[in-house]
């Protein structure tokens, strides 16, 4: 409710300023409280504008309140008390909303719901004090699209599109801002920001998207897990703005509807391919007429109600362009041939696209820089928006995992960034934005090469053979300097930033854990889809943390082990076995006296097993409950005896 209520108090014209929000669970919860939200942003909002408040996000503003600068006008003053009063109240009618609800269970079976917000149907209780009755805020619409278990809802990219179309019959504002429901807006001027690049003359006709960073409210001091994605929103999506502009990243941009309906929507185009293309409602394809205005005052007008259900039912998209077209190649193993058949059709396709889970990364590499558009990277000194970040090892790898299907997904399909091009007539995407859509999709790869660095040299080392260079060795020069140059250039990256040693030592466990657990699992699961042996699904990060100690300990910068066996054991296998190796390599070397043969492996050994330093303290220092568990340990220990084993033995007699 904070992210509604946040949105609606952004500064910009009330009548050209709708919300709505996204409700897949279909739930009376979310329904009950957008009716309080919206009372309460009928106090909210007039006092934001009226005295220019810049935290617009009310739960953000009660809890900085003193450290804000002084305001002592005693009108603000006065106001500020009764708003808090309200929204004291305002919070309690959320726990008593929360409270009455039986535990729901979302069972992704209801109708579609889409409901205008607005005094009708509510118990008029209010009416007192503050931002009086007439006040004009926002439009607050509610849409609850139709699932049924037997159809599929495409996730996120489903509900975006059904949004996309309701919204079209209601506001058909010509652009729209994505939030995720775990962000709220930090700044009240993010619209007019956007705005400055959306009527730039000159860029305007191929901008699709302002993109502003990701940004969170809860990130510890430290960050260890390396939440706040730093080489995204701090060196490449920078870099990419210097080309044709940063990916698409779900969350926080001002996209332009145009963008996103391709370009059917050309005058030429006649009403039947239209209706191929869009679906089936009339008022739908009237939407798309540039001098279309929309009334939503006739919203109770039971015509449009009834439209606007129709356009978030699970039916309506069938044999239309929406999200898909990669459904429409014949089903072939021969790669080579459906990228031919991929070239030779080049369906449109319309909204956001539904072929892989990361939504927003595939859309835009297909339909919107894929067919010429351009974005542009907005990165404020005060965030515009602030977000929850995930605060368990358990999300992290939950949420990486996800991301690396989606993205190998791609990187293995007929959507390859290094094959993939557009129509001759469309204009191509540079070589070099090209590359960063190839890099992006390939880099959960990445778990190959770190599996066998990981593995390979410590069983060798292990058993007393050198497999690189000799220290004295001209070619020991190429490998350091290999190994320092990419150390330094993180470093230096870290520092411009104004990072410490210890973010670097944060982000490199962090890709060795993600690497070695999430990326695997990931480029597993796209490959078995690809194979057709798995479908498609999206596991949402927690919302809510129920946890106290647990988030005590991210807080405190404390590595927290409570995840699946799944994801903590191959990190813990390698951890013991690194040990192992490198204790018993380095005595063997001092035996042996072979310190310049083995150097560059015991050197390996001991960059990762210093890094896990926080894993070797979690399985035999650490008693509190975000430990690695004993089961774990032994487990673990137990799978790389048995590697070192079977490894050495192959090694002796093969
Ligand atoms: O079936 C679904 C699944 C998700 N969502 C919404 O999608 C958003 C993102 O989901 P979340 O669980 O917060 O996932 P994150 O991993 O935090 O999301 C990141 O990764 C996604 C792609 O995997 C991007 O779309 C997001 O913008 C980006 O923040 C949320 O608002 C959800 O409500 C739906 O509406 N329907
Ligand atoms: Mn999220």
């Amino acid at each position: 409710m904070n992210t509604v209520v946040s949105a609606m108090a952004m500064d910009y014209p009330v009548d050209k300023l709708c919300v709505y929000l996204s409700d897949d669970g279909g739930s009376d919860v979310t329904l009950n409280a957008m009716k309080e939200a919206w009372r309460f942003a009928k106090c909210w909002v007039p006092f934001c504008r009226r005295f220019g408040v810049e935290t617009i996000c009310p739960k953000a503003y009660f809890l900085e309140e003193n450290h804000q600068k002084k305001d002592c006008r005693s009108d603000f003053l006065a106001e500020k008390e009764k708003v808090k009063e309200k929204y004291e109240a305002f919070k309690n009618c959320m726990m008593r909303i929360r409270e009455k609800a039986s535990i729901i269970m979302t069972n992704g079976d209801h109708p579609p719901l889409v409901e205008v917000i607005n005094e009708k149907g509510m118990n008029e209780e209010v009416g007192d004090g503050v931002g009086a009755q007439n006040v004009q805020i926002p439009l607050l619409v509610y849409v609850s699209r139709e699932k049924r278990p037997s159809l599929p809802h495409h996730f996120k990219a489903g509900a975006l599109n059904v949004l996309l179309r309701v919204s079209a019959m209601i506001s058909n504002s010509p652009y729209i801002l994505v939030l995720d429901c775990d962000m709220y807006c930090n700044d009240s001027s993010s619209a007019r920001q956007a705005m400055c690049f959306h009527l730039d003359p000159k860029m305007s006709p191929s901008l699709a998207f302002v993109q502003f960073p990701q940004n969170f409210h809860n990130i510890s001091k430290n960050d260890i897990y390396n939440c706040r994605i730093r080489s995204l929103f701090t060196i490449l999506w920078k870099g990419m703005d210097g080309l044709e502009g940063p990916c698409l990243s779900g969350t926080c941009f001002y996209i332009k509807r145009k963008a996103l309906y391709g370009s059917l929507i050309k005058e030429d185009v006649d009403i039947m391919k239209r209706k191929q293309c869009f679906g089936s409602s009339n008022d739908f394809i009237k939407s798309l007429d540039r001098h279309y205005k929309p009334n939503h005052s006739n919203f109770s007008n039971t015509m449009l109600f009834k439209e606007t259900q129709i356009l978030a039912s699970c039916a309506y998209e069938n044999q239309t362009k929406w999200g898909k077209e990669a459904s429409t190649c014949p089903k072939t193993t021969n790669p080579l041939h459906s990228f031919y058949f991929a070239k030779a059709t080049n369906l449109e396709k319309v909204g956001f696209l539904y072929f892989s889970v990361v939504e927003d990364y595939f859309t835009d590499f297909i339909n919107l820089h894929g067919k010429g558009w351009i974005s542009v990277y907005c990165d404020p000194a005060r965030p515009a928006f602030l977000g929850s970040c995930t605060t368990n090892l358990s999300d992290v790898l939950v949420q990486s995992t996800r991301w690396g299907s989606g993205l190998v997904e791609v990187a293995i399909s007929r959507f390859c960034p290094l094959l993939h091009g557009p129509k001759q007539k469309e204009k191509q995407m540079s070589v070099l934005e090209r590359m960063c859509y190839a890099e992006l999709a390939f880099f959960p790869l990445s778990f190959i090469p770190l599996w066998c660095f990981a593995t390979i040299p410590q069983l060798y080392l292990l058993n007393g053979i050198p497999l690189y260079p000799e220290v004295s060795s001209w070619y020991f020069i190429v490998f350091s300097f290999i190994f320092v140059s990419s150390q330094s250039k993180h470093i230096q990256e870290i520092f411009s930033i104004g990072g410490s040693i210890q973010t670097w030592r944060n982000e490199q466990r962090m890709w060795m854990i993600k690497a070695v657990t999430c990326h695997l699992y990931g480029s597993l699961d796209a490959f078995m889809k690809r194979m057709g042996m798995r479908e498609a699904n999206f596991l949402p990060t927690n919302k809510a943390v129920d946890d106290e100690q647990q988030l005590k300990r991210y807080q405190m910068d404390i590595l927290d082990f409570q995840a699946s066996n799944m994801l903590i054991v191959p990190v813990v296998t390698l951890v013991i076995l690194n040990l192992v190796c490198l204790f018993g390599g380095v005595t063997r070397m001092v035996i042996s006296g072979s310190v310049n043969e083995m150097f560059v492996q015991v050197g390996l050994s001991f960059f990762i097993v210093s890094m896990s330093s926080p894993i070797v303290e979690g399985m035999v220092v650490r008693k509190d409950k975000g430990r690695v568990p004993t089961s774990v340990s032994i487990l673990s220990a137990v799978i790389s005896m048995i590697y070192l084993l079977l490894g050495s033995l192959i090694i002796m007699y093969w």
